[in-house]
């Protein structure tokens, strides 16, 4: 009914409201909303806090046959930080325009999601609907950080272990086209800051191996590389999440004066950084070579660091194989999912790499099937962008998408080939 859709909205609204922007969210607010919609839902509750002041709200919904693996919808409450003053309207103030959008900060990424599974969950509660699986909810803190202590803490715990989760569903991205996204892996972050040496001098001088000189040369070959693989992308040739991508992210270098930098002094040290993402199935030996004897060679008096390197291994199951949640007849939640979108009157395009990091990756590693998934359509991608909006209709209609997948997981009785072989081991 009209009142119903315009209390969840303004659910959403709310949810949006709570400042949980990084560096400092709110998440003692975040975790009381939740609580409160929780018990507005006879959902059982329960805060974990496996960081001092960084909890995460678990929910459950119980099923009729505990036996069977679990559903896990998963939604981090933390947002990225926002330039207020270049927004049309404050990002924390869930401004609904005369058109029908909701401008905040988390309006796509991921509130959105987080209350579109809670709406669904109260949809199929009032229709009498009892799930055979069980469905959690998680709602983690930190993913905009790394996930280190929310999600990655959760996947290693006791209590995620006693859940016995059998497929997740995690975040996705806006479509600009009538069809949802949906992604089956991500890319690998590494972090590098690339580091040049040189003799100092005078600014007049033209000389060979300054720290600046050397730091240009890796930028320039940076960039060749970069566009080398932004053309196979502009060329339809590879999707986003297929090719490396490498953005410089700072610049350090120069000896600070009153007013700006000292001009006739050429610096000793200087610095890059660049945030660079690695595709599953990318060679990763290729890009460290490249790294070693192109972009930081000591032979330039260059030094670099990796700081996510680690990831890069974790991004390798135990067998050394990428990790990829299987698209094929192996994993009945694809077609599961499909099934259930095109039944919400829903379109779902062909299965993507997501081109940036989630909290996914932590489930994934644990050998889980993990699907990406934001039921927006119609939208602009505007996720850590200004003026992240949602249109009022496209967030009701994912709710529709979100009742559909809910019901068709939780009434799904067979033992997945997956399933099987773990209660096996
Ligand atoms: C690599 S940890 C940071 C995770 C972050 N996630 C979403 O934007 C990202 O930068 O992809
Ligand atoms: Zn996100
Ligand atoms: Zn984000």
């Amino acid at each position: 009914s009209t009142e119903d859709t315009a209390a969840a909205i303004s659910r959403f609204r709310e949810f949006l409201q709570i400042n949980t922007s990084q560096p400092s969210p709110d998440y003692a607010k975040a975790t009381n909303f939740l609580l409160s919609q929780a018990k507005s839902l006879s959902l059982e509750s329960q805060t974990l806090e496996f960081v001092k002041s960084k909890p995460l709200v678990l929910l459950k919904w119980p099923g009729s046959n505990p036996q069977l693996p679990s559903i896990l919808l998963n939604s981090h409450t933390d947002v990225v930080p926002s330039e207020t003053n270049k927004w049309s309207y404050h990002p924390f103030s869930a401004h609904l325009d005369s058109h029908g959008k909701i401008f905040a900060r988390g309006s796509q990424d991921m509130k959105c999601v987080g209350m579109q599974y809670l709406e669904a969950i109260r949809r199929l509660k009032a229709s009498g609907f009892q799930p055979v699986r069980t469905v959690y909810l998680s709602f983690v803190p930190d993913e905009e950080i790394g996930g280190h202590d929310g999600a990655k803490k959760f996947a290693e715990s006791d209590v995620f272990k006693n859940m016995n989760v059998g497929i997740v569903l995690d975040e996705g991205l806006a479509s600009p086209t009538e069809s949802y996204r949906a992604f089956y892996a991500e890319r690998c972050p590494w972090w590098l800051v690339i580091k040049a040496r040189g003799a100092p001098g005078h600014g007049a001088k033209l000389y060979d191996n300054s720290a600046m000189e050397n730091l240009f040369k890796s930028i320039e070959s940076v960039r060749r590389f970069r566009a080398s693989q932004f053309d196979l992308v502009k060329a339809g040739l590879k999707a986003e999440g297929e090719v490396v991508s490498v953005n410089m992210a700072f610049l350090k270098a120069g000896t600070p004066s009153p007013n700006g930098f000292v001009m006739n002094l050429q610096p000793s040290e200087a610095e890059a950084g660049f945030d660079i993402r690695v595709p599953p199935t990318a060679e990763a030996e290729s890009l460290e070579r490249r790294i070693t004897e192109e972009w930081a060679p000591a032979s330039r008096n260059m030094t670099f660091e990796l700081g996510q390197f680690k990831h890069r291994v974790s991004m390798l199951s135990k067998f050394g194989k990428p990790i990829l949640t299987a698209t094929d007849s192996s994993n009945p939640w694809w077609s599961l999912l499909e099934e259930a979108v095109r039944k919400a009157n829903g379109k779902l395009g062909k299965p993507e790499i997501f081109p940036a990091s989630t909290d996914a990756r932590y489930f994934r590693e644990l050998g889980l099937p993990a699907i990406g998934f934001s039921p927006m359509a119609n939208t602009p991608l505007l996720l850590h962008d200004h003026n992240e909006f949602l249109h009022q209709d496209e967030y009701l209609k994912g709710i529709d998408i979100y009742e559909s997948i809910i019901k068709s997981y939780a009434s799904y009785v067979q033992h997945t080939r997956d399933e099987v072989l773990r209660d096996e081991l």
